[in-house]
């Protein structure tokens, strides 16, 4: 058993930041909380380690009702998007520092924090103080400390968020690894969808306090469950019901809106039985893939994502006359923005 959380409520003033969430985290399991900004992924987070008191609703880990344990017997690992490590401390110090508070034996200690340093891939920066290390180095060494003490479960809010793209991919793929080795059950709090996508087993997608969705990341991205999700997760056109494109074609139920994916609009150079006729606008190259920004002849704007190879079999050029059409579109009853 991992994390159950029952019908939990926060509340600060007025403001309801947890609307009664209910959550299961498998043991073992790699889950992130994603959500915008102020959608109360934090706020679970720190109910979840004991920071916060709920109003209402349980929490259970491995078993227990934590719902009023203190931090101490929670015995999570807790690392924040601010490595707190001790300055005045060496690496080796700051990730012995919670077995020295446990009187854990000296050569136990000695043993398990050369452990944690290769785990870690900073084996022979043991002597280091912080400030000798890169931002990276450093949330590996608060990852270190935080497994150090054997936790039940390891929380981690955004704790690549203060690091530059490239250190935090590296950083996104060397968790997924190093989670593979220890399998410790880990809550992981994002607001970055791609990061979720790639490194988690299971995305919780929050939206004002509440759950839209939970499901694994293919899941999320081909069957999500609300309009939100759906634009949340990965790039759409929102297009009214009664656009042209959507005229020779049928997507279940059409309410007001429709949600169409940039890869699911094709693009042809020769009109087709079910393909209306737009025109290009700008053609944006983003490496892997060109983004075509396209307007039907009714005046409405649609994005289409075209692989290099389609691109140059159609041998695209701004204000170029070409035929599209859905190859699938969604449409959810109720839409609110994000
Ligand atoms: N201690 C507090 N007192 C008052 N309001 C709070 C407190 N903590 C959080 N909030 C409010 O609760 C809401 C949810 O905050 P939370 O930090 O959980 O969101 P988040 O999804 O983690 O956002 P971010 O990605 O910006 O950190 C926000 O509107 C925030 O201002």
């Amino acid at each position: 058993m991992g994390v159950i959380v029952e019908n939990l409520s926060k509340q600060f003033g007025n403001f309801q930041a947890v609307k009664q969430v209910n959550l299961e985290i498998k043991s073992g399991s790699l889950v992130a909380l994603l959500g915008p900004s102020g959608s109360g992924k934090s706020t679970l987070l720190r109910l979840i380690a004991g920071l916060e008191v709920p109003d209402t609703g349980k929490i259970w880990l491995t078993g227990k009702d934590a719902t009023y344990q203190s931090i101490q017997e929670r015995n999570i690992g807790f690392v924040f998007q601010h490595y707190a490590l001790f300055k005045h401390m060496t690496v080796k110090q700051n990730i012995a520092f919670g077995m020295e508070i446990r009187k854990a034996p000296k050569a136990k200690i000695k043993l398990r924090v050369e452990e944690l340093l290769n785990l870690v891939q900073l084996s022979g920066l043991g002597d280091r103080f912080p400030s000798q290390l890169s931002g990276g180095q450093r949330q590996r060494v608060a990852l270190a400390r935080a497994l150090a003490v054997e936790p039940k479960v390891l929380l981690l809010d955004e704790p690549f968020g203060a690091l530059d793209a490239k250190v935090r991919k590296d950083l996104r793929a060397w968790l997924r690894r190093l989670h593979d080795e220890v399998h410790v059950t880990t809550v992981f709090v994002t607001h970055d969808q791609e990061e979720a996508m790639e490194i988690s087993d299971k995305i919780v997608v929050m939206n004002k306090g509440n759950v839209e969705q939970i499901g694994a990341p293919a899941e999320i991205y081909d069957h999500p469950a609300t309009a939100f999700v759906m634009s949340f997760i990965g790039p759409v056109n929102i297009l009214p019901s009664t656009s042209r494109i959507f005229q020779k074609h049928s997507f279940g139920s059409a309410h007001t809106e429709m949600f169409l994916r940039p890869q699911d609009v094709i693009v042809e150079k020769s009109p087709t039985a079910t393909s209306v006729p737009a025109r290009v606008k700008r053609l944006i190259h983003l490496g892997w893939e060109i983004q075509a920004e396209l307007y039907l002849d009714d005046g409405q704007e649609v994005t289409a994502h075209l692989s290099r190879e389609k691109f140059d079999q159609l041998n695209l050029e701004p204000k170029q006359r070409v035929y599209v059409k859905p190859k699938d579109a969604k449409s959810f009853p109720l839409y609110y923005s994000i």
